[in-house]
């Protein structure tokens, strides 16, 4: 749970205020309608991801508040009735966050939107790329302020070397000059690489060339920004870039992972999973597994279809701990997929200890224990469906065989 600071004096505000960020289960506010409420509550508390603080306050009329909470070192957010350009660009200098005003309901939905940005980019890593020392230092600390993961290269070959270390990084802020591997040759390698395709990326140049700007554009560039740029640009751009790759992010997922478990669909198996087994693509060879829930027929009939959804979603859990590298899919029901293209030793090893956790766990609020069957096909067949098939007769087997266990090969039918 994270902690907002409001800093208001007018009631109506604070409830409206409260009643928006306290409705995202993730945050939880601290009231305060006066400046020596706000300076007892941040001597007693030193975790407030932000404050949003009110300009003039009756014990406080000259933005007092806002410098409590920067000398806090607070992240704050300015929320006032007057909008004046010259006390704007004051606060902006003096390193609030945002200045916003009271003007309608949107102006409140805009602070929750910059709350929730704020705990998002707690987990997101971002990538700076720059040789200048100094104009490094000085993205990396707006960053910063924004509570982003921040991450530094000098060169275009430092950063996909950081890159590498770092699978997770978001977002790439690159300059254009640098020494080594410039900042156009950098876009053009993260985009030739399938595992970036999603990476923001935001070119930088001091010399605003339109010229350089559509070339970083169209080598894949999400956006561009000519030095020197005001900082409350520079977030603009930086936020707008992350959410609309967010939206992309959700409709893929909503196309490709099943919404029940949140591993993926059988869509995304047949768009994907023979790339898998293509030598050019892929690994040119995997191992297929059908994993199938044992008697789930009884867990809705005994104790509702909710509890069922509910095992499958902690079986699915226990499916992504133990094979995290791997494939995943629901192919049906009560029945999975696992594709895993690691070597045939360590497979077999994860599915072990796997069928031990599921005969070992306690499901849902029941404290249900069931067991699985399971049907691999380790043997290269001519294309994924065959080994699908291969699989789920081995998984037929398996039930047959009394359930609880694994059929691998043709051999095990005769042993079952
Ligand atoms: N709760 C829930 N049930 C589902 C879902 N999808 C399929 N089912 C149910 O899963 C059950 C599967 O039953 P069966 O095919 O007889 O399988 P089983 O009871 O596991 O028997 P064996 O496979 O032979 O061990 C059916 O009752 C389906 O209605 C789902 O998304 N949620």
């Amino acid at each position: 749970m994270y902690k907002v600071l409001v800093v208001e004096d007018s009631l109506t505000v604070r409830k409206i205020v409260n009643k928006l960020i306290e409705d995202n289960p993730h945050f939880t506010c601290d009231l305060c309608e006066n400046l020596s409420e706000a300076q007892q509550a941040l001597e007693k508390s030193h975790d407030y991801l932000v404050a949003i603080v009110d300009l003039n306050l009756p014990d406080a009329p000259n933005g007092e508040s806002v410098e409590l909470a920067l000398s806090h070192n607070v992240p704050t957010v300015v929320l006032t009735g007057n909008f004046d350009e010259f006390t704007r660009a004051q606060l902006l200098d003096q390193g609030v966050l945002d200045y916003i005003t009271k003007e309608s309901r949107y102006s409140y939905l805009q602070v929750l939107k910059l709350v929730d940005r704020l705990r998002k980019n707690l987990s997101t890593k971002v990538l700076v790329v720059e040789d200048s020392k100094t104009s490094r230092n000085h993205i990396c600390s707006l960053l910063r302020k924004f509570h982003f993961q921040v991450h530094e290269a000098s060169d275009g070959l430092e950063a996909l070397q950081e890159l590498e270390r770092h699978r997770d990084i978001r977002m790439v802020i690159a300059d254009h000059r640098m020494p080594n591997m410039d900042g156009y040759e950098l876009i053009k390698a993260i985009r030739h690489d399938r595992r970036w395709q999603d990476l923001v990326f935001i070119g930088l140049s001091a010399n605003g060339d339109s010229v350089l700007t559509s070339k970083f554009i169209k080598s894949g560039a999400n956006d561009f920004l000519s030095k020197p740029f005001y900082h409350e640009e520079f977030y603009c751009r930086v936020m707008q870039n992350l959410e609309s790759q967010e939206m992309i992010q959700t409709i893929r997922n909503s196309a490709n992972l099943d919404p029940l478990t949140q591993v993926y669909n059988r869509r995304y198996l047949n768009e994907h999973g023979e790339s898998l087994l293509n030598p050019k693509t892929g690994h040119g060879k995997a191992i297929v597994s059908m994993i199938d829930v044992d008697n789930f027929k009884s867990v809705n009939d005994n104790f509702g279809h909710k509890t069922g959804d509910t095992l499958l979603k902690e079986f699915a859990t226990l499916l992504t701990h133990f094979f995290a590298d791997d494939l995943i899919v629901r192919y049906g029901g009560e029945e999975f997929t696992v594709i895993s293209v690691g070597a045939s030793k360590s497979f077999f090893t994860s599915l072990s200890e796997f069928m031990d956790a599921v005969r070992s766990t306690q499901f849902t609020h029941h404290k249900l224990t069931i067991t699985c069957s399971v049907g691999v096909c380790a043997e290269q067949q001519s294309n994924l469906d065959e080994q699908l098939d291969i699989a789920d007769s081995r998984l037929y087997c398996a039930k047959r065989a009394g359930k609880n266990q694994i059929f691998a090969r043709d051999m095990q039918l005769k042993h079952g």
